[in-house]
């Protein structure tokens, strides 16, 4: 067994983002475009998280297919976002609850995290835990439009299951609000073969254009045959079947008042610069979120946890 590594440094590269020795089942590599990531390789999962954007990249529990989709056009920079894994949105949805805000998903995927704690469970479980503050965002595109002093602490654990918590805490002396995704993209072998199941008869909002503001009423497991943007009002448990891949994924919640479904289909697939156009039948998104309405607001002091967990099954 090897020890632990010096903290932040990898064959000639160093990482200021990293606060914490780490165990040898977790290593500091360059990643795409240079980028600092830490590759997780354990006997129960393997996984990739890079610092920017706190972005987890991979998550394969053992004897498994890839569960995390990635774009193969992604880009790779400081300043861009990385397209696959899972987004932190944070702290707004989209163009916010006024439409207008930029950058698309608020600037907490922009921004460099820094590592704070990597544990290893006796099953093998690895937890990372990173951490990021508005001292850390100044300068960053959009910071501007939040300018409350926050503390966000991201915990990531690869295991079996995947299992993210995103805990916010408000650490100025004024009342604020955010909304927050984690917006996991799920790899699919063809989405129209797929269905998602556990939002029979919930409202949902219609994002795609011309849908119209009124809420919809789900009937019937959720499929796809057209472009899919639809932010449901549900905090319940959802499974996506896919029957090509014999499996089902499983996304548990908890804290978290809405479930984003989306899948861009063809004309916005060849409108993203990030996406290659022949990729929207491999993916869908099943984010777990609090945005519109549900925003969530904290008093000072207080702080709020998201949690989102994946777990993989057979064929049900
Ligand atoms: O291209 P972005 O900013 O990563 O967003 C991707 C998609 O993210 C989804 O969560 C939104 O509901 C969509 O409207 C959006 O297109």
């Amino acid at each position: 067994m090897v020890g632990p590594v010096r903290r932040g440094y990898v064959r000639g590269m160093t990482s200021s983002l990293i606060a914490v020795d780490l165990p040898s089942s977790v290593r500091l590599v360059k990643g795409e475009g240079g980028l600092p990531a830490l590759d997780v390789s354990t006997p129960v999962a393997a996984g990739r998280l890079y610092l920017h954007g706190a972005h987890v990249t991979a998550w394969t529990p053992s004897r498994q297919d890839p569960v995390i989709w990635m774009s193969r056009k992604s880009r790779f920079a400081e300043g861009e976002p990385i397209r696959g894994g899972v987004p932190i949105c944070w702290p707004w949805f989209g163009a916010g609850r006024e439409p207008g805000l930029a950058p698309a998903h608020g600037f907490a995927r922009l921004a460099d995290f820094t590592l704070v704690g990597a544990e290893v469970d006796a099953f093998g479980a690895v937890t990372l835990t990173l951490r990021l503050t508005d001292a850390d965002v100044a300068g960053l595109p959009g910071a501007e439009h939040f300018t409350q002093p926050f503390e966000l602490t991201y915990t990531v654990t690869f295991g079996a299951e995947l299992t993210l918590a995103l805990t916010v805490r408000n650490t100025g002396s004024e009342e604020f609000s955010f909304e927050e995704a984690l917006h996991t993209y799920l790899a699919v072998k063809d989405v129209t073969a797929v269905t998602v199941e556990g939002l029979e008869g919930v409202r949902y909002l219609d994002k795609v254009p011309g849908a119209g503001q009124d809420l919809v009423t789900q009937t019937g497991p959720v499929t796809f045959t057209s472009e899919t943007d639809r932010v449901y009002h549900s905090t319940g448990s959802v499974t996506v079947v896919d029957p090509a891949l014999a499996r089902t994924v499983t996304a548990v919640k908890e804290n978290s008042a809405n479930t984003v479904v989306w899948n861009p289909w063809t004309a916005k697939a060849a409108a993203m610069p990030d996406y290659d156009d022949a990729e929207w039948p491999t993916m869908v998104c099943v984010e777990v979120a609090n945005a519109l309405e549900n925003a969530v607001t904290l008093a000072a002091g207080e702080n709020h946890t998201m949690t989102a967990r994946y777990a993989v099954g057979p064929r049900v």
